[in-house]
């Protein structure tokens, strides 16, 4: 198991959102989130980047606990975190802004190496190097997230909602990107409110309920979940 949860509690001001959530991730597994609103999803990867205390439980990544841990220090280790909201800097081309993403390492070779590796997995790196962010369009804006979050070579990477705002065909784009970084071994925890396109690109589902784990297993079984179907898949979601 690369990252287990155990029986964490944390929450904003005085109320706990997530109440004793365990779960865990196995290495190079994508793992869809999914649950109503307000269940905690999202407060799920706040407190996995670290922008969120745990008041209870313990968070083991790679056999190392997080508690007390800054944000950096987390990165460092290997968890990546793309926001839901668009986090490029509009201003800055591509290319300034990918490189952004390896400013942790210190060292200009490696991020020339790492940039060169981030390229040939996201071609649109390099076709729009000198573009300003601020001239992509919003699926775009998406996948350069995606190639700035793999500039730190992760393992674990965290995508909060990346397919919010999106037409049908990025949307597709956007998948297919999830299975490239899939395919070179990285894990992904997601959040997704297209909840079937979500499941179907992902290994695992975890179904959450008011801060808990409602079901877990493989995203195919929970796709096929006649009781979650209902609940999240009937008729709304495509
Ligand atoms: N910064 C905050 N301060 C106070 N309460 C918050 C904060 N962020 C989220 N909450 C509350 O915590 C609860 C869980 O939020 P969270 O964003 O984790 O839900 P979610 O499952 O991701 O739902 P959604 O699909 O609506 O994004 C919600 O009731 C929300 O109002």
């Amino acid at each position: 198991m690369i990252l287990e949860c155990e029986h964490v509690v944390a929450g904003y001001d005085g109320s706990d959102i997530l109440k004793g959530l365990s779960f865990s991730l196995e290495k190079g597994t994508t793992t869809c989130i999914v649950g109503p609103n307000g269940a905690g999803k999202s407060t799920v990867l706040r407190v996995l980047s670290g922008l969120l205390k745990t008041r209870q439980g313990k968070v083991i990544f790679n056999g190392q606990s997080l508690a007390g841990r800054s944000t950096s220090q987390i990165l460092s280790l290997g968890i990546v975190q793309v926001p839901q909201e668009h986090s490029l800097f509009p201003e800055m081309t591509v290319k300034e802004n990918v490189r952004l993403g390896g400013y942790l390492l210190r060292d200009n070779a490696l991020v020339n190496k790492r940039l060169q590796e981030v390229e040939e997995l996201f071609p649109l790196v390099k076709e729009r190097a000198s573009e300003r962010a601020v001239n992509l369009s919003g699926g775009q804006r998406r996948l350069i997230e995606f190639a700035r979050a793999l500039m730190l070579d992760p393992t674990l990477i965290l995508l909060d909602e990346p397919s919010m705002g999106l037409d049908p065909k990025t949307l597709k784009q956007i998948f297919d990107s999830m299975k490239a970084m899939q395919e070179i071994g990285k894990t992904i925890l997601l959040v997704e409110q297209n909840v079937r396109a979500g499941l179907s690109v992902a290994t695992h589902g975890l179904v959450l309920e008011s801060g808990k784990v409602r079901m877990e297993g493989s995203a195919q079984d929970v796709l096929h979940n006649p009781e979650i179907g209902s609940l999240y898949l009937g008729g709304t979601v495509k």
